[in-house]
């Protein structure tokens, strides 16, 4: 049996549908914010391996409330590698493209030098930091601008948004991968399945969607697949202030994942139309 730690979350309600027999703790179960409980329940359940799909995602939020994202995000994940270290089970744990400072224009590699711009990405690589240095069979994949038919993300905004204006200044010179919640799901599971057998897989992975736009363009292809004619103007970040700085250059280089594990860089525009589609068929 896997243990999922999330239940509602964008990446945990796809792992419920590829993993219908494994267990799921919403916060009601295990709140990351008491993170002992979290090392108590993996080791009350026995689990063959753990996915953690839980973080604090807010990015603007988190400046304000840094102490709590870091509990969330830094404290509970170690815990979590402690009592999977202990049960000597793999430890899958997602981070993001946000613990970089989007210098540059070269896809960041795994071991490139980590530099958060805001209070989300500072929380998230103490998570890495503190997983990593637990070691035992964890994998810390690193993914970026995720989407799906659930949860709050950048294609639902847009959607929204688009009911009521056919024009929308989108910021167009932040560069990443937008990547499917399914295709993380995946990812995930073959990571923990792959990890039960070859511990030496441990470590930071990368892994994100193809190939590599602007949210501005991101936005256009939103509409251009549900045919609405919103006119997307591309503007500078520094002309759409919010509380938290995001990284201009979040290209992540997937390669080493890929190699490690045969798994290519999803078409983030296939996992668009399925997303698309299901969110048609829900409304
Ligand atoms: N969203 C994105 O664009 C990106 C996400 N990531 C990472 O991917 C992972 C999954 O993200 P995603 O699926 O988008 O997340 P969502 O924001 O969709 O969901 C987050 C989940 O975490 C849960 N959660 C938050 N706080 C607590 C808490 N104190 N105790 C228990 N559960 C809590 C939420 O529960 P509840 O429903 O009860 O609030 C929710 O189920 C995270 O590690 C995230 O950092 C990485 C790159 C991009
Ligand atoms: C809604 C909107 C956003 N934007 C900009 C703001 C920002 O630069 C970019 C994306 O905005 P969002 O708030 O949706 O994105 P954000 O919440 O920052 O998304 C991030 O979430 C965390 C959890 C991650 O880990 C990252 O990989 C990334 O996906 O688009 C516009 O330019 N126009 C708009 O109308
Ligand atoms: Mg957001």
């Amino acid at each position: 049996m896997m243990l999922v730690f999330g239940k509602t979350g964008q990446v945990a309600t796809e792992l419920r549908a590829l993993l219908p027999n494994a267990r799921f703790l919403g916060r009601e179960q295990a709140d990351l914010t008491e993170p002992k409980a979290c090392f108590d329940a993996i080791l009350a359940a026995r689990p063959e391996a753990v996915i953690n799909a839980a973080a604090y995602t807010a990015v603007d939020y988190a400046e304000e409330n840094e102490a709590t994202a870091d509990v969330v995000n830094g404290v509970a994940p170690v815990q979590m590698a402690k009592a999977c270290a202990e049960l000597d089970i793999p430890l899958v744990h997602i981070s993001t493209d946000y613990v970089f400072d989007g210098s540059g224009v070269v896809p960041f590699k795994p071991g490139d030098i980590t530099a958060p711009l805001c209070a989300y990405g500072r929380t998230k690589l103490v998570g890495e930091h503190g997983v990593t240095e637990v070691g035992g069979r964890s994998a810390i994949l690193r993914t970026s601008w995720v989407f799906s038919a659930h949860g709050g993300n950048f294609v639902k905004t847009m959607l929204r948004y688009g009911e009521t204006r056919d024009k929308l200044t989108v910021v167009a010179d932040q560069i990443g991968g937008p990547t499917a919640a399914c295709d993380i799901a995946k990812a995930c599971v073959t990571i923990a399945r792959k990890l039960k057998v070859y511990p030496d897989k441990a470590g930071i992975y990368h892994f994100s969607g193809a190939p590599d736009v602007s949210w501005a363009d991101f936005a256009r292809e939103i509409f251009a697949q549900t045919g609405k004619k919103v006119v997307v103007e591309g503007i500078p970040a520094t002309s759409y202030p919010t509380p938290a700085a995001r990284p201009y250059n979040s290209r992540m280089d997937c390669t080493s994942f890929e190699a490690a594990f045969g798994i290519r860089r999803p078409d983030w525009k296939a996992g668009l139309a399925d997303v698309l589609s299901d969110l048609e068929k829900t409304t």
